[in-house]
């Protein structure tokens, strides 16, 4: 079986638990609360500056030409397509600059962009590739399942509209490529590396979105419990 499906078969399970959650129902049928798409478009826009970086780390290692230009394209077209969606989106809603510089990224997205970032700085290409493809691969999951469903004059149409395009499936095409190609490549040591990361970036999609439908931000110590 080739990595991709492989990764589907063992994370089906988790994959249809995305697909069902709150945040994806209320998307789908256009009454995700305001105040739950800004703090989520804010976060997206840190997610995307920490991708971006580590497809750049990725695509400065990477085994040859091919992937290297692959890797480093796809780090510059995320770039320019995301940041359209989240400027058309943060006007919108009434995010302004000032907003999305003094929010900083939550738990979740740190995390999240923390592990794609040292994942592409200290391990094999093959990881880093899986570690990178949730990202690709939940998105056009989710795009398709809402595009069935939603209303019209949903107001999130222009985001749900970009994750079932043409481009972007030619996008996800050619990440799940790479990943089979570098999968076909790769010892069983790393192999089972890959797994393991496109299942932990695959978890931290979820928690990226549960984050969000729950407005969840850092905890916030409590000065009067500290002992004396
Ligand atoms: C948490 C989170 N995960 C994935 C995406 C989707 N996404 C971000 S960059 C990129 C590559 C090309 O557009 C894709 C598919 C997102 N927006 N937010």
């Amino acid at each position: 079986m080739s990595f991709v499906e492989t990764v589907l078969q063992e994370n089906a399970d988790l994959c249809a638990a995305i697909r069902a959650m709150p945040f994806n129902r209320a998307l789908a049928d256009g009454t995700l609360p305001t105040e739950v798409f800004q703090h989520y478009i804010i976060q997206d826009a840190h997610y995307l500056e920490g991708f971006a970086r580590a497809l750049a780390l990725a695509a400065s290692a990477a085994p040859d030409a091919d992937a290297v230009a692959q890797l480093a394209g796809s780090g510059a077209g995320a770039l320019h397509v995301e940041r359209d969606l989240h400027a058309h989106y943060m006007g919108l809603f009434g995010v302004t600059a000032a907003d999305f510089n003094t929010t900083p990224p939550t738990p979740a997205c740190d995390h999240y962009t923390s592990f794609l970032i040292s994942t592409a700085a200290t391990c094999t290409t093959g990881e880093a590739v899986a570690a990178l493809l949730p990202c690709f691969w939940v998105y056009r999951d989710v795009g398709h399942d809402i595009h069935t469903r939603a209303a019209g004059d949903n107001p999130y149409r222009a985001w749900i509209d970009t994750y079932v395009s043409d481009d972007f499936d030619a996008a996800v095409a050619r990440s799940c490529e790479l990943s089979d190609r570098l999968y076909a490549q790769a010892s069983d040591t790393v192999r089972g590396q890959m797994r393991a990361a496109f299942a932990k970036s695959t978890l931290m999609e979820w928690a990226f979105w549960d984050s969000a439908w729950h407005l969840r931000g850092w905890p916030t110590p409590d000065p009067t419990g500290i002992a004396a």
